[in-house]
């Protein structure tokens, strides 16, 4: 069975059709990359996956269940995790604690109160699992404010991983990262279907989606126009000519 399936799904703002139709499946264990141009329906299609947005049409099921109507913060207690575009870590907590409100999944105060009491087992097993599966461990104690671009966009995706998800939705993780920095997060990510994590990893790097991923989709203007391995996507001519254009790494619809 799929851990993920998505059934014709719509995603609609007003006039604008920003997901039109879509269908796919990520299986268990695996990593599965969406790639797309500029306004291609990316975020959209996570916003409907995870809740944020009521999609017009479609199924959202999820291990088994038609989660479609669930709201966002039941379908990450299910094992639906996300991160957003933008790296919004609380600058006065810790690495380690921003992992640990991530872990705790409750309102910010509780946990900051919590965060004093000595016996916290399950959110503090889970942020060490989550650091160890990332590396962070150098960083734990460190502020955010003190990180660079890169280590902020890793920690931001220990804060997905702190809740324990079954499936993982990456929104745009490598933006902003350099070449190396995008290398070493694709090594983190490729060690997640190990640990029971499967990803759906959104992004623009093509270096970073076609290395990691196990199959690839192609959104443009809210339909998959093409879907693969690695390889089949990269000798697509339908994705060539409206993704990749003439050896660029990354189009925009302008
Ligand atoms: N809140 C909104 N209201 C109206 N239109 C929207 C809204 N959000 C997105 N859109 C439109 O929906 C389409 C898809 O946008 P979306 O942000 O999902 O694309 P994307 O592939 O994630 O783009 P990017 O790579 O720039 O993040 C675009 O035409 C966009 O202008």
């Amino acid at each position: 069975m799929a851990l993920l399936e998505v059934q014709d799904l719509r995603v609609t703002y007003g006039g604008v059709v920003a997901v039109d139709g879509v269908s796919f499946s990520v299986e268990p264990g695996s990593i599965v990359g969406l790639i797309g141009p500029n306004g291609a329906g990316k975020t959209s299609l996570i916003d409907a996956l995870t809740g944020y947005h009521r999609p017009s049409a479609g199924r959202v099921v999820f291990a088994g269940d038609d989660v479609t109507s669930v709201k966002a913060d039941r379908r990450s207690r299910l094992g639906l995790a996300r991160t957003f575009q933008s790296v919004e870590l609380f600058d006065d907590l810790t690495v380690e604690e921003n992992l640990l409100v991530a872990a705790e999944q409750v309102g910010l105060l509780q946990p900051l109160r919590d965060m004093f009491l000595p016996h916290r087992p399950r959110g503090a097993e889970a942020v060490g699992w989550a650091t160890s599966l990332l590396n962070l461990n150098s960083l734990s104690g460190r502020m955010p404010t003190d990180l660079s671009h890169g280590q902020r966009k890793l920690v931001s995706v220990g804060r997905a991983l702190a809740q324990r998800p079954r499936l993982v939705l990456l929104d745009e993780p490598a933006a902003g990262l350099d070449s190396r920095e995008s290398l070493e997060l694709g090594q983190e990510l490729r060690n997640l279907p190990d640990n029971d994590v499967s990803v759906l990893l959104v992004d623009h790097d093509m270096g970073l989606v076609l290395g990691v991923c196990d199959h690839v989709l192609v959104l443009d203007f809210g339909r998959i126009i093409a879907a693969g391995s690695p390889d089949e996507i990269r000798a697509n001519a339908t994705v060539i000519e409206a993704y990749l254009g003439s050896g660029g790494s990354e189009e925009s619809h302008g």
